[in-house]
């Protein structure tokens, strides 16, 4: 891509249109993007991050990843329209401006780059990583399981054929231990918000246990506005509550890893649709999709500026 006026917002992407989207985007906001290496997957390929920052060292900041599951196309592509959103809306909307002038935020749009690349070549709805072990007879670790917290519990599966097999050790996989280790090293991350589709849902912990979590008033009232400040974008409804009550038992997910780790305001979005087009969303619906996760993003990320 020499520059992003020619890139389509409104389409899906291969890895390399994005990979190399993500180069043009930090050269032209170069004031205010930056592109980090967190590691490598385990086809060795980069793992990538932008950084929104306008100063200051080790700010307090804001976590967001997209495609953690390859096949769940719309949230690369949300994560890619939100990226050029932040920069667009920098000194125009007041609310980002005192968020970015206070805060920085780390968006990880391909989570998993080569399950991600495998859905463009062989198979559309692959879900995992796409590490081998000697003697596993099954590629590939869910990355939604693969968390420390409830690690192996109910809703994650110990068979390296299933769609939920989660891996043979906490943070075995490569993709899973690079954020680790970079929110880990950073200390001062204050929420996570961890996008998948679909089911239009969201929730905060615990996915492993149905008790609730200590902060469960604030982020439950934090969920309902935010899905409100959704619902008036498109009148999508979402609903929302906790992963365990609201949609299934699922352990090892990023978000209790997350919470459990410290940072309260930890959040997990189901995008569009209900199920008429699942994870084959229409392109059509990229940009009123991406145009109303923004403002839940946006909610949870002033909720946590002023708390
Ligand atoms: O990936 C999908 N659907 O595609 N659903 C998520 C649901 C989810 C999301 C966040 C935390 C726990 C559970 C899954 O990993 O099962
Ligand atoms: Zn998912």
């Amino acid at each position: 891509e020499r520059s992003t006026s020619s890139f389509s917002y409104s389409s899906y992407h291969t890895l390399e249109e994005i990979y190399s989207w993500i180069d043009s985007f930090v050269t032209e906001h170069a004031n205010i993007v930056s592109k980090i290496q967190i590691g490598q997957s385990f086809e060795n390929r980069s793992i990538l991050v932008l950084k929104f920052s306008t100063g200051g060292f080790q700010r307090q900041a804001i976590w967001i990843d997209t495609g953690i599951h390859s096949r769940e196309w719309i949230t690369h592509a949300t994560g890619i329209w939100t990226a050029d959103k932040i920069v667009s809306e920098y000194g125009k909307d007041c609310i980002l401006t005192n968020i970015l002038d206070t805060m920085d935020i780390f968006l990880e749009i391909v989570s998993n780059p080569d399950g991600f690349a495998f859905t463009h070549s062989m198979n559309r709805l692959w879900r995992k990583n796409k590490s081998s072990r000697p003697g596993v007879a099954c590629i590939g670790v869910d990355l939604n399981r693969n968390w420390k917290s409830g690690f192996g519990g109910n809703g994650s599966n110990d068979n390296p054929c299933s769609e939920t097999y989660h891996g043979p050790y906490p943070h075995s996989e490569p993709e899973v231990s690079a954020i680790v280790k970079f929110i880990t090293d950073h200390r001062n991350i204050k929420a996570l918000i961890s996008i998948h589709s679909y089911s239009q849902m969201l929730m905060y912990p615990y996915g492993y246990s149905l008790e609730p979590v200590s902060s469960k008033e604030e982020l439950c009232n934090l969920s309902k506005s935010a899905a409100q400040a959704l619902y008036k974008v498109h009148g999508m409804q979402y609903t929302y509550g906790s992963i365990s009550t609201t949609l299934y038992m699922a352990s090892g997910v990023t978000v209790d890893w997350a919470y459990d780790s410290g940072i309260k305001y930890s959040f997990s979005f189901e995008l569009r649709d209900t199920g008429q087009y699942g994870f084959l969303l229409p392109a059509t619906q990229i940009i009123p999709t991406a145009q109303e996760t923004w403002m839940a993003i946006r909610t949870i990320m002033i909720h946590t500026l002023n708390h």
